[in-house]
Order: structure tokens, then C-alpha cells, then sequence
């Protein structure tokens, strides 16, 4: 390799598999290339997005791996050779550079490459590989070892053919996979919640390869016994405190006549100052953070030491390679729904900090005693339509991911709505709105959005790193705060859902809140009152058609961190990231940036 007149490019004269003999150079940022004593200069690339144009230069931000490979033929594709592919082929030492190209528009999948390149003298080889793994090493922490768990039935059955299609890319850039393909339902979790804290140290990351239900397994496995955090207040609670020491009104939405704040809709005043109110439950002692005496927050301990992993941490992550029904987790976190671009997120070692919201389900009937049960959520959680859809869904299997748009069309025709109490903590931002006056919630909506688009290196989901990271106050919602006032909504509900992500997906191509973020702090919360039909339907084409869907009368849309759910239906059914949940009491909450996604946010 010899130095160029700038001390950081060298140049060197290398074989290029299916161009020629090229001088190869390379400087801070990449790797280029041009054919020497040819004018021909064809090049290669390799893969299974098969790429056949003139490159002659990759960033090293597009390397995700470099590999000494044996002795071989290099193909010489001299035009005077003849034909491209029937060029002279000479044995030499070789080396291969895999990359990817990102596509020129924002969320179009990554492809593939690689180049072949070769010389008699294995040493020169070897030099290149040191400086080019030198060179592409630089930025985030690449995982070295991961847990994958494979569900084989995901989406159209492909869920092990996904795998195997992506698996090469992690062993050509050395990350060790413990691959387990799942047996059931339920597998993945049971693996993840009974490891050690030394055997989940002694990994970056868990890959799901599958779609959201198998992603909030994993989620569920992890965080199941590595959370610690106060609970969100109950129903119940929230009624004694409102009794004892608060203004408590109630008005109802009455059926069929659904409006907005004000007349019969939404209650302005607090239901209750909530300095005081604890954990009902103090089923986990808690240290607050949920960070023990010997944490792992700023990486994997020493192998010796006695580990304990909890979240939120700095350096666990975990990854998600589509090949389910939905996606909408993939979708919303990429901005794209292609296995190999999430293998690559995974390989570059790409990081994004997620919202989760707790569901704690108190009661799954009316006459049920209170036991509280904790579920996590990294997408959705919703009552009514929602619910009506997976349950329906349930008995139409065969059909495939086919089944969702008929349970949905018989969950629409049916147009059921259910009577429900549901209490969200009020934000500084609706404070101060509904100070200045009564306006509409779409109105609100708009003035509260600000219509920030979350994206790639976000500055309001990177904006709580910055300030406090992984601290208690961002681990948790701060709904203990003595100025936390709760609003109260009674009646009738077609659905109630609370969007922590964008969910972004086919049928709602720019989620069900576009301007959800990943990492925010919020979830928001979605109130369908009773409606006729039509102007049902008339909000269900918005979603389809990515206008705005909370434009109507009978839309409630509140960004807030956590709210509680009682309704009287015997069989009340939640949909929590696309599974079934059976609760008529609930409270969630928002759990800012409590985990790490192998993801760099959406592109939009
Ligand atoms: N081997 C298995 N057999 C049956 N169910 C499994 C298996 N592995 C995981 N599951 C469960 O299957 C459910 C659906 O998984 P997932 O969401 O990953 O796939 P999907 O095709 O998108 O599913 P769905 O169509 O139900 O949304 C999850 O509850 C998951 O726990």
C-alpha cells in the first residue's frame, strides 16, 4: 500500500473479481477504485438484491464487513477479452468487502454488494483487511453475540426462510447467533425470563425474527423481572383519592351524540392532585430506578462480578427482522419493512431509545378480584374495534395475515360500541390550552402536535438523553407529581387506543398518529365515541388514506403518559402489540426510553 502525497490516502494496485487489475485507494471516509490501462470498467456486485452497475467507490459507513477468503479465481473482465462475463481468470489471494447501497429515497430497503478483490502476495491481502476493519470500526458499538429466537409460523410461515436468508450477513461480520426457533407460543419468553443476569450479560442483544407478537414476548421476557417501578395508580385509587379530596364530576358522552369538551364530552376539571398517590401494589420493591448495587447501565460487567441487568441501560438492544402480519414495529422504528435492512441495523450496531407503556391489568371481569398483572406494550394497546379485531381473528388462522382485514370488516359491520370510564393524566400543554379556551380536540390535536415528525436522530426523542439519561425521572412517567390533574371520560366507546409508536402500517400507511415518537415520553391516547356508522367508516378511510383521522367530533386525541380503563363488559378484550389481553380494569403508563432498539428511527 503506498502512502499518496496525502497522509491519509494510500493507493495500491489490486484485482477487482469481474473488472481487472485497478488502483485501489483509500482515504478517511471509504474505499474507490479505477480500472488500470482499461477504459472498460465494469464492476460487480454481488448478492441477493442483484446489482449490476459501474461502482467505483463505497463509504465505509456502507462496509458491514470485511473477510480474508482463500486462494481463488478472480475474473479479468477485459473488454478485449470479449464478453463481460468470459473475461481471462487468475488464481490470487483474496479479500471480500460486503456492503450495502441505502437507496435514494428515505425508506427504501438496503441492498447488498460485495467486491472481490485479489493479489498474489497474501501479506498485501492481509493489510488490506487490517486497514479496512480498522476503518469501518469507528462509530456505534457493533453486538458481538446475540440471542435469536425464530418463530417458524410468523406471517405466511416464512419466519425460518427470513432467517436463513439474513443469517449470512451476521457470520460474515463475525456476530455469533444462539439461534432457538420457537416451539410455541410463549417459548421465547419463558428462554428470555429465566436467564441469569450473567447468561443475558453475555450477550448485546436479542433479535426477534418474527413479527410484533413475537417481539413482545421478548419484550415481555426481559422486562418482566429486570423492571422496577411503582405501578401506575388503579382505577380504584384514583376514585378514592377523587372522592375524598377532589371536585369529582362526571358527565357522560351520551350515546350516539358524541361532542367534544364541554357539553358532553370532556371533563376539564381535575379529578384529583396526585402527589400522594403510591403504588397500590408494591409487588417489586423498588429502588426506584431499578438499578441494583451493581448494574450493568454502562455496559456488561466483568464476567466475575455479580451482575445484575435491569432496565432502562445503556447498552442492551434488541432487534426485530420483519417477517410477520403486520410489522407495524419495524415499519415505524426503519421506515421500511425489509429483513435484510433490519439485519443490517442490527449488524452496524445502530441504536434507538423506545417508549414502553406498562399495562397493568387489574381485573380481567367485573366481578374478579383485583390481583394486578403486568404486560408490556412498544406499539399499541387498544379496547373495542381493536379487541373485537384479534379476537375475531383468532378463528381464521388458515387465512394468514388475510384474516385481520375480514375480522376487521366483521368487527366494522357489527359497529359495537361499550361503555367505559377511562382517565388520562392531563399535560402541561393541555393545561394550557384549556386555560386559554374551550377548543375543539382536533384543534387541539393540531396546536399540540406541532406536526414534528419523529425521524432518524430525532431531537425530541434525543432531547431526554441528553438532560438526564436513564435517570428515575425518565424511567418512569412522572404521574406522582404533586401538580398531575386527571381528566375523566364516561360513555360509550366504539375504541379506546393508546399509540406509544407512530404504528405505521399497510393499512394505516402513515400510522394510527403520525406524529408519535419513538422515544418522547407519551403515548397517545385515541377515544372513538359512539358514531354513526358512516362517519365511522369516514374516519377509518382517513387512516387507510393518511389524512388526518382525528378530525372528527366523535375523536378524542390526547398525548399524555398514563391513563386508566374500567368498563363493566363481562368480557372485555385488549389488544396489547397485535395479542389478546382480557381486562376490565387497567392502567398504563409510559416508561420513557426503557429499552434499546437495534434501529435508527424512522426515515421520513
Ligand atoms: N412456534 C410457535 N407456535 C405458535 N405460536 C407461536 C410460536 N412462536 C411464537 N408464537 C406466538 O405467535 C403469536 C404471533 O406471533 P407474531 O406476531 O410474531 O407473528 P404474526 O404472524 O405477525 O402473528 P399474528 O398474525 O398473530 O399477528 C405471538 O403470540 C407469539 O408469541
Amino acid at each position: 500500500m503506498e502512502r499518496n502525497g496525502s497522509a491519509s490516502t494510500s493507493t495500491s494496485s489490486l484485482f477487482l473479481d469481474r473488472v481487472g487489475e485497478v488502483a485501489v485507494t483509500l482515504d478517511p471516509d471509504g474505499l474507490s477504485w479505477k480500472p488500470i490501462d482499461r477504459e472498460s470498467s465494469g464492476s460487480s456486485c454481488l448478492c441477493m438484491n442483484y446489482r449490476l452497475k459501474t461502482e467505483n467507490r463505497i463509504e465505509f459507513s456502507n462496509v458491514y464487513a470485511v473477510e480474508l477468503i482463500d486462494w481463488g479465481l478472480i475474473e479479468d473482465a477485459n473488454r478485449n477479452s470479449g464478453s463481460f462475463f468470459s473475461g481471462n481468470k487468475f488464481e490470487m489471494y483474496r479479500f471480500v468487502v460486503h456492503g450495502f447501497h441505502t437507496g435514494k429515497t428515505h425508506g427504501s430497503p438496503w441492498t447488498l454488494c460485495e467486491y472481490t478483490f485479489g493479489h498474489k502476495d497474501m501479506l498485501i491481502c492481509q493489510s488490506w483487511v487490517e486497514h479496512l476493519i480498522a476503518s469501518t470500526n469507528n462509530d456505534a458499538v457493533r453486538p458481538k453475540s446475540l440471542l435469536v429466537f425464530v418463530h417458524p409460523l410468523c406471517g405466511k410461515g416464512n419466519g425460518v426462510k427470513t432467517w436463513e436468508t439474513v443469517a449470512p450477513i451476521f457470520s460474515h461480520a463475525k456476530v455469533q447467533t444462539e439461534v432457538t426457533v420457537t416451539q410455541r407460543a410463549g417459548h421465547a419468553f419463558d428462554c428470555i425470563a429465566s436467564l441469569s443476569h450473567r447468561e443475558l450479560s453475555s450477550f448485546d442483544g436479542i433479535v426477534a425474527v418474527g413479527g410484533d407478537g413475537l417481539f413482545n414476548e421478548v419484550l415481555n421476557g426481559l422486562l418482566s423481572s429486570r423492571h422496577d417501578a411503582p405501578f401506575p395508580p388503579s382505577p380504584q385509587e384514583l376514585d378514592n383519592k377523587s372522592d375524598k379530596n377532589c371536585q369529582h364530576l362526571n358527565n357522560d358522552i351520551s350515546r350516539g351524540r358524541a361532542s367534544l369538551n364541554g357539553a358532553n364530552g370532556m371533563l376539564s376539571a381535575p379529578l384529583c392532585g396526585s402527589d400522594d398517590l403510591e403504588p397500590l401494589l408494591s409487588a417489586v420493591e423498588s429502588n426506584g430506578l431499578g438499578v441494583s448495587k451493581c448494574t450493568t447501565n454502562n455496559g456488561p460487567c466483568n464476567a466475575d462480578e455479580d451482575v445484575k441487568v435491569s432496565f432502562p441501560n445503556d447498552w442492551f438492544r434488541v432487534g426485530l427482522i420483519p417477517a410477520g402480519s403486520t410489522d407495524a414495529i419495524v415499519i415505524s422504528t426503519t421506515g421500511t419493512r425489509d429483513p435484510v435492512t433490519s439485519a443490517l441495523h442490527i449488524i452496524l450496531g445502530k441504536k434507538v431509545s423506545l417508549d414502553i407503556a406498562q399495562v397493568v391489568r387489574w381485573k380481567t371481569s367485573p366481578s374478579s378480584t383485583e390481583v394486578p398483572s403486568v404486560r408490556y406494550a412498544a406499539s399499541f394497546a387498544g379496547y373495542g374495534f381493536y379487541g373485537d379485531v384479534i379476537k375475531e381473528s383468532e378463528g381464521y388462522r388458515w387465512m394468514g395475515p388475510k384474516r385481520y382485514d375480514f375480522a376487521g370488516t366483521v368487527a366494522f359491520l357489527k359497529h359495537r360500541s361499550y361503555e367505559a370510564k377511562v382517565t388520562f393524566l392531563k399535560t402541561e400543554e393541555q393545561e394550557t390550552s384549556n386555560i386559554a379556551n374551550d377548543i375543539q380536540t382536533s384543534q387541539l390535536y393540531q396546536k399540540n402536535s406541532k406536526n414534528v415528525v419523529c425521524h432518524a436522530n430525532c431531537s425530541i426523542c434525543n432531547d431526554f438523553k441528553d438532560a438526564a439519561q436513564h435517570s428515575a425521572d425518565v424511567a418512569v412517567s412522572p404521574i406522582h407529581s404533586q401538580d398531575s390533574r386527571w381528566l375523566e371520560y364516561k360513555g360509550h366507546f366504539l375504541s379506546v387506543g393508546a399509540a406509544i409508536i407512530s404504528c405505521r402500517n399497510e393499512r394505516a400507511p402513515k400510522g394510527l398518529v403520525a406524529e408519535a415518537h419513538l422515544a418522547d415520553g407519551f403515548l397517545h391516547l385515541i377515544l372513538i365515541k359512539d358514531c354513526p356508522h358512516p362517519l365511522y367508516l369516514w374516519h377509518l378511510i382517513n387512516l387507510k388514506r393518511g389524512s388526518n383521522p382525528f378530525d372528527f367530533t366523535f375523536v378524542e386525541h390526547h398525548k399524555t403518559t398514563a391513563f386508566t380503563f374500567v368498563s363493566s363488559h363481562n368480557e372485555s378484550v385488549w389488544n396489547v402489540d397485535g395479542e389478546i389481553l382480557q381486562a376490565c380494569q387497567v392502567s398504563v403508563q409510559v416508561c420513557r426510553g426503557l429499552i434499546n432498539l437495534f434501529a435508527s428511527g424512522p426515515e421520513v
